[in-house]
């Protein structure tokens, strides 16, 4: 694939669009893993061979085995998974340079964009605005471009924004194409390029400071009031709002804000188009959360727009690079890669983290490191936002097309009428309607799947299953960067989300060991079966938290002795596991204190996230809970920022969450006091060396768990209820234990 260029189908001399070159350490991987089997088989053995010796021993040190085979099970089917990502990872490169040589402006196909809104108050407008003006600014031609924003909080206020950023847009497009500027969502600019201003440049910012007002203003009043209802057409547009209107239940309001056959900004080029949809909603009918509304948006564009190309993006991720497209065209000019390609994931990468990413938010290995293993089998997988598809994946596989219920939603009609005309908007009503997708295969067999809440793991495991590839782009500056979450039950509520939607995929007929491993091969199945049981990994976590603690604790020793031969394969086990992590965590641009903390989250999740959305998503099975998408907050509160910024762990609400966290916390504590204890007695057991290791490697990563609970007085410490809860609990566990040992 190396070197090689693309021309019409033909392999010429022609300078290469892209390449792909596997990553140097793929031979050192398989090897390692190899040796790292064995150890694995070794250690199975030895569990099981303890497990055989019952009835000869007792039943607690059969208990004990039996859970720590268990969880050891459990570790080496999760590290047998991930080895899916190890066998032939890619790298890949653009040359979107030699583009202009192969394709003509003209020819560039269309792109309809999508933004995904949801909540005015927890998604700001004003953000959902620069994200759509930095993605209207695209180095692209801008007739080519259509934005389609949805907004499932129905708001008026989010039309507002938009009716402002219109405005705006006319003069900042032809600014940014003027001062070749790569920032294009402004705040971004602002940030990066001040103090360095020119009057030109004052000029901008005075009219987005004066656009930021207008529209914060009406967000505080939660109403348009009348001094902004300028025109005919904005009172039209507000009197849609009538009374009984509310977010759960309304009809649908569709507004073109810029339609590119007329508008122009002000250097008197056109403006891309920019549309509004919120869909109907109505108390009786499943709405389906996000997966829902771009499947409106899939229909909706088709009726005005049907561009072959459709990027989706979250309302909080902006474009980061103006040249994004061309390096999709890269792929899309190539015609053998075109032919069964799906989309063209871009990593989700992020802004405002802080120093060492507390809290791990970057998830480097789901969004970068992974997905390199996932592109060397049939592609990455979709993680929602900063994604390209053809728009022909959303209708059946590539030689089974799947046709919708009306021919203008086809992924081939030609669209010949204006946007505007009463045809198109009768269509696109239509098409939004709570009840069109009643008796048709949306959501099954065309668009977006429904029936997991990570909707965007389910749709690009369901496309490749169907024979459709992707390719993972990952160029050296982020072509997007999105919000992170800022306090830990937000950053935890969001990875329980995605625990109850990854389940909902393997306790379905599609589970990914079983339907994944006929449609589209071991490996990939793997790969996808590694999420598929992401939540698992809380039992080895929660065993490893707990048991050998309480054991120390008793004075029972559950290990091999140090230094006896088995205590060196559980050593090369731990230390290989955690130190091939760490080697590709920094290899991945990360460092060694950021690699720390995602270590340290991974445990946090396994006593939390993992633990609650798997009994979660059990509750839900029998009929007892009941769960929705709940949107990860992106308003900061101005001392949560600080103390975020520096690096402090922001507990503050009395979450259930944090109890098993906070018990772990005070169980590896007292055990390793009372382990110490017993070693400075010279009463204690020479086979606890590993023990007390793991506890104290253990009450390392709670150092910010006991400051939260005893050393701090901010409103971000740790609530005394949850200590007190905890407290008991754990006290409570000691004293069974103890009857137990
Ligand atoms: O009913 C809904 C719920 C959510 N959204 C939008 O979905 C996006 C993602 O929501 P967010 O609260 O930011 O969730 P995250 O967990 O941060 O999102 C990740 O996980 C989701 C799946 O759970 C994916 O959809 C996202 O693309 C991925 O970034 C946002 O733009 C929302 O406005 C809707 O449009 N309608
Ligand atoms: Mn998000």
């Amino acid at each position: 694939m190396e070197g090689r260029g693309v021309r019409g189908g033909f392999t010429t001399y022609a300078p290469p669009l892209h390449t792909s070159k596997p990553l140097r350490r793929t031979v050192f991987n398989r090897l390692f893993a190899v040796v790292y089997f064995s150890a694995v088989l070794a250690l199975l053995y030895r569990h099981v061979r303890n497990l055989f010796l019952y009835p000869t021993t007792s039943f607690l040190s059969f208990s004990i085995t039996l859970s720590l085979f268990i969880s050891d099970l459990i570790l080496a089917f999760m590290w047998a998974t991930a080895q899916a990502y190890r066998v032939s990872p890619i790298r890949r490169r653009e040359f979107p340079e030699n583009l202009k040589r192969i394709i003509k402006d003209e020819d560039f196909p269309g792109i309809d964009v999508f933004i995904c809104t949801a909540d005015p108050y927890k998604e700001p407008p004003m953000n959902v605005v620069n994200t759509a003006l930095s993605l209207m600014a695209y180095d692209y031609p801008a007739d080519k471009i259509s934005v389609y924003v949805s907004d499932d909080g129905g708001s008026a206020l989010t039309l507002f924004a938009f009716m402002e950023a219109a405005k705006f847009a006319s003069h900042w497009l032809p600014f940014c194409r003027e001062h070749n500027i790569m920032e294009r969502s402004p705040p971004a600019y602002f940030q990066a390029n001040y103090p360095s201003s020119t009057p030109h440049s004052d000029k901008i910012k005075s009219m987005y400071e004066e656009m930021k007002m207008n529209v914060e203003n009406v967000v505080d009043k939660g109403e348009i009031i009348d001094d902004y209802i300028t025109d005919d057409q904005r009172r039209q547009a507000f009197n849609q709002w009538s009374k009984g209107f509310t977010r759960m239940d309304h009809p649908t309001v569709i507004q073109v804000i810029l339609d590119r056959s007329k508008d122009r900004d002000i250097s008197g080029q056109s403006l891309p188009n920019l549309i509004y949809v919120s869909r109907q909603k109505s108390k009786t009918s499943p709405h389906h959360f996000k997966a829902g509304a771009l499947n409106v948006l899939l229909r909706v564009s088709a009726a005005m727009t049907n561009s072959p190309v459709i990027l989706t993006q979250d309302c909080d991720m902006y474009s980061n690079d103006p040249g994004t497209p061309l390096r999709v065209l890269c792929y899309l000019s190539d015609p053998e890669i075109k032919s069964n390609l799906a989309f063209i994931q871009f990593p989700q990468r992020f802004h405002g983290l802080n120093e060492d990413d507390t809290y791990a938010s970057e998830y480097k290995r789901l969004f970068q490191i992974n997905p390199l293993g996932f592109d060397g089998l049939k592609g990455p997988n979709y993680v929602g936002s900063g994604c390209f598809f053809l728009r022909r994946a959303f209708f059946g596989g590539p030689s089974t097309p799947v046709q919708p219920e009306i021919s203008e939603l086809n992924p081939d009609h030609a669209v010949n009428r204006p946007i505007e005309s009463q045809h198109i908007l009768t269509l696109a009503h239509h098409v939004a309607g709570c009840n069109y997708e009643n008796q048709t295969q949306w959501g099954s067999k065309i668009g977006f799947r429904y029936r997991s809440l990570v909707e965007d793991y389910y749709t690009g495991y369901r496309l490749q299953c169907e024979g459709w590839k992707s390719l993972f782009c990952d160029p050296e500056r982020a072509a997007f960067l999105g919000d992170v979450p800022i306090t830990l039950v937000d950053v935890l509520g969001q990875c329980k989300r995605w625990c109850i939607g990854l389940f909902e995929v393997t306790f379905s007929k599609y589970n990914t060991l079983i339907f994944g491993s006929q449609s589209m091969g071991v490996w990939a199945s793997l790969a996808y079966s590694h999420y598929a049981f992401w939540p698992i990994w809380c039992i080895p976590v929660s065993f490893y938290c707990f048991l050998p603690q309480l054991a120390l604790a008793n004075q029972v020793s559950i290990f091999p002795k140090v230094l006896e031969p088995w205590f060196f394969v559980y050593v090369f086990l731990v230390l290989g596991a955690y130190g091939q992590d760490f080697l590709d965590f920094v290899l991945a641009r990360g460092t060694a204190r950021k690699w720390w903390n995602a270590q340290r989250l991974w445990m946090i999740r396994g006593l939390t996230c993992f633990l609650f959305g798997s009994v979660d998503y059990m509750l839900k099975s029998v009929g007892i809970a009941t769960h929705g998408f709940s949107l990860t907050s992106k308003v900061l509160d101005d001392e949560q920022s600080k103390r975020y910024g520096q690096g402090i762990f922001e507990f503050g609400v009395p979450s259930p969450l944090f109890v098993p966290l906070t018990m772990a916390a005070i169980i590896n504590m007292f055990s390793l006091v009372l382990g110490m204890a017993g070693f400075v007695r010279g009463n204690t057991e020479e086979g606890l060396g590993l023990q007390m290791i793991l506890t104290g490697f253990i009450v390392l990563n709670c150092l910010p768990i006991y400051g939260a609970i005893a050393l701090r007085k901010d409103a971000g410490k740790m609530p005394t209820i949850i200590t007190i809860v905890s407290t008991f609990m754990s006290v409570l566990l000691y004293y069974i234990s103890s009857l137990f040992f």
